[in-house]
């Protein structure tokens, strides 16, 4: 079942055993780019990761955030604020940023800290996981690229980028019968965002169509995309970031991943010449996404792109 407005694409069944210059391929990725444009997120079912692994994900976050405090607070960082997010930033919210986690090394060093006597099986799962994420949105970057005409542009954009594994656990409201705001109204600062969820929902997407907010489920062996500001500049604003929440109900907790395609340190975001032309004037001068993100951490704010690189 696809959500009301939201488009829901198939990956699987074969769709991308394409050639990628075939009719199929390219049918495809016009439907991608046209959501990426009119909606700035779809839904996707995508089978190239198993269940059991997501299952496998879940069950392992369970244990992760079931770990004591102060094992969990190793992890903070006081120079970056969301590398470890406790209740202490929202009552409902618990979360950690790992960077890289597709790389053995990265998945192995974070697994260490939480369990210092071990525990490849998380390792493994969270590798895995992030891994599989990351090669659904380098396929969904490479679409929109070719559906623009600029598929030559995708190789420097693999080289350039890099990724960050979120885990998330939105804990219930105090009281059943009231909803609480675990993540408060944002659009993603980076390229794009693969989200999965386990069995409760809770993520709204505020409609760019209707301008309402949209409750979402993902459906079983689904996956929803988000594109993010850096893209939508970089696509000189052809492409719409969503803007998202996650508001929790009833009496059961919500846990999420989700993996971020981001620019790679020191990587200069700019408007291809291609995308520039009298019916798309320059929209956003270049700029690297760690002052971006300086800008908005210290700036939160609705418009924070257009009000740090727009023209
Ligand atoms: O946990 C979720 O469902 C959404 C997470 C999210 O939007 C984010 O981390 O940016
Ligand atoms: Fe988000």
């Amino acid at each position: 079942m696809a959500e009301v407005g939201i488009p829901y694409l198939n990956f699987s069944d074969g769709a991308l055993d394409l050639e990628n210059e075939s009719e199929a391929w390219r049918v495809l990725s016009d439907k991608v780019r046209e959501a990426c444009e009119s909606h700035g997120c779809f839904l996707v079912k995508y089978s190239d990761i198993p269940m059991k692994l997501l299952e496998n994900m879940f069950m392992g976050l369970e244990s992760l955030f079931d770990l004591p405090q102060e094992i969990k607070d190793k992890y903070a960082d006081p120079n970056q604020y969301d590398k470890y997010l406790s209740s202490s930033f929202n009552p409902l919210h618990e979360s950690f940023r790992i960077d890289c986690a597709p790389r053995l090394e990265e998945a192995r060093a974070f697994t260490n800290i939480m369990w210092p006597h071990e525990n490849p099986s998380f390792c493994e799962v969270l590798n895995s996981t992030s891994s599989k994420m990351l090669n659904l949105s380098l396929i969904i970057m490479k679409m929109i690229l070719e559906s623009f005409c600029i598929g030559r542009y995708y190789q420097f954009m693999v080289e350039n980028s890099s990724n960050s594994f979120r885990i998330l656990k939105h804990k219930v409201p105090p009281s059943n019968d009231s909803a609480g705001m675990s993540l408060l109204p944002h659009t993603d600062k980076n390229f794009s965002t693969i989200l999965s969820e386990n069995e409760v929902q809770g993520v709204e997407v505020l409609s760019k169509e209707v301008n309402k907010w949209i409750q979402v489920k993902i459906p079983t062996g689904s996956f929803m995309v988000f594109v993010g500001d850096t893209f939508k500049a970089w696509s000189n604003g052809r492409l719409h970031a969503a803007k998202h929440k996650v508001i929790m109900k009833g009496d059961k907790f919500r846990y999420s991943c989700a993996l971020f395609l981001l620019p790679k340190e020191g990587a200069t975001i700019e408007v291809p010449q291609e995308l520039i032309d009298k019916d798309h004037p320059l929209r956003y001068r270049p700029f690297t996404y760690s002052d971006f993100v300086s800008f908005y951490t210290a700036n939160y704010g609705d418009q924070t792109l257009e009000i740090f690189a727009g023209l």
